[in-house]
């Protein structure tokens, strides 16, 4: 891991890794994470992990599914949240739910009590309540709860070609709200238009933030978050991750393609 260009060199939390490609990405963010949850495990503790949705996530999932049964990890003891749902069916293949089941949830001996997934469209009345439930499970079992752990082990963080990261997009209200678990999102840009998302104060409960970003068209995000000032007041409008400045280790995992635009080190 090399500084991130433009960080405070005295920041030692901020961390940027360059991998030749999208499945090198996958593998090693995996890899990675493998790592995290078996030393969380190893302190006694009992991981909470954030799961997002998108391409090179499904990726990560996958190599999670083919290296997470040979791994140290008690999957019975690792919790599962996600960072934003798509409002939908809890079957359409739009889910964040559902792709993550698919690609890695139903391949590993999780226990279902610890899996928290956003209410879909036929649970519940609106994308409001969706939200409102969420914000509800995550005070009663995630962070800060009673029985939950002081933060979330890892947060992963897809990053839009907008540098929206969850479903807080850049320009919209949702980035600024600080009084509540989980929000909805109508008008996503990003289809399909509802949505429902942490808050940026939720995301930053984390001990580590990962970003996982590939491609071409995801390199000016990189750079201007990266680039982004988290002291001016007006960055959370250009880059919502700047929210996420204060967490303790931030990790940006990104391929070749996607770091095209920073600058030379
Ligand atoms: O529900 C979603 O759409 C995701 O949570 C979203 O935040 C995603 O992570 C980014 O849009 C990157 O997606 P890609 O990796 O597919 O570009």
């Amino acid at each position: 891991m090399s500084h991130l260009p433009g960080a405070d060199p005295g920041d030692a939390s901020a961390h940027l890794r360059v991998l030749p490609d999208a499945e090198t990405l996958a593998t090693t963010v995996a890899t990675d994470l493998l790592v995290r949850l078996a030393a969380a495990q190893g302190r006694g503790d009992l991981p909470h992990v954030v799961l997002t949705g998108g391409t090179i996530a499904d990726a990560v999932h996958r190599e999670l599914a083919r290296l997470g049964p040979a791994s140290a990890v008690d999957w019975s003891r690792v919790e599962v949240w996600w960072g934003d749902e798509r409002f939908v069916e809890a079957a359409s293949g739009e889910r964040n739910e559902r792709q993550a089941r698919e690609a890695v949830l139903d391949h590993l001996p999780l226990d279902p009590a610890r899996v928290h997934p956003v209410p879909a469209v036929d649970a519940v009345a609106d994308v409001a309540a969706a939200a409102a439930a969420y914000a509800e499970e995550l005070a009663a079992r995630g962070p800060g709860s009673a029985d939950g752990p002081d933060a979330f082990e890892v947060v992963m963080l897809g990053l839009g070609p907008d540098a929206h990261v969850a479903s807080l997009f850049p320009g919209f209200a949702q980035v600024r709200v600080d009084d509540e678990g989980a929000v909805p999102v109508t008008d996503s840009p990003k289809p399909p238009p509802e949505r429902v998302s942490m808050t940026a104060p939720t995301l930053a409960r984390t001990r580590g933030a990962w970003f996982l970003v590939s491609g071409e068209g995801k390199a000016q995000a990189v750079a201007d978050t990266l680039a982004a000032d988290p002291t001016d007041p007006g960055a959370a409008d250009v880059t919502p991750a700047v929210r996420l400045a204060g967490v303790p280790e931030r990790r940006w995992y990104v391929d070749t393609e996607a770091a095209s635009r920073l600058p030379a080190t």
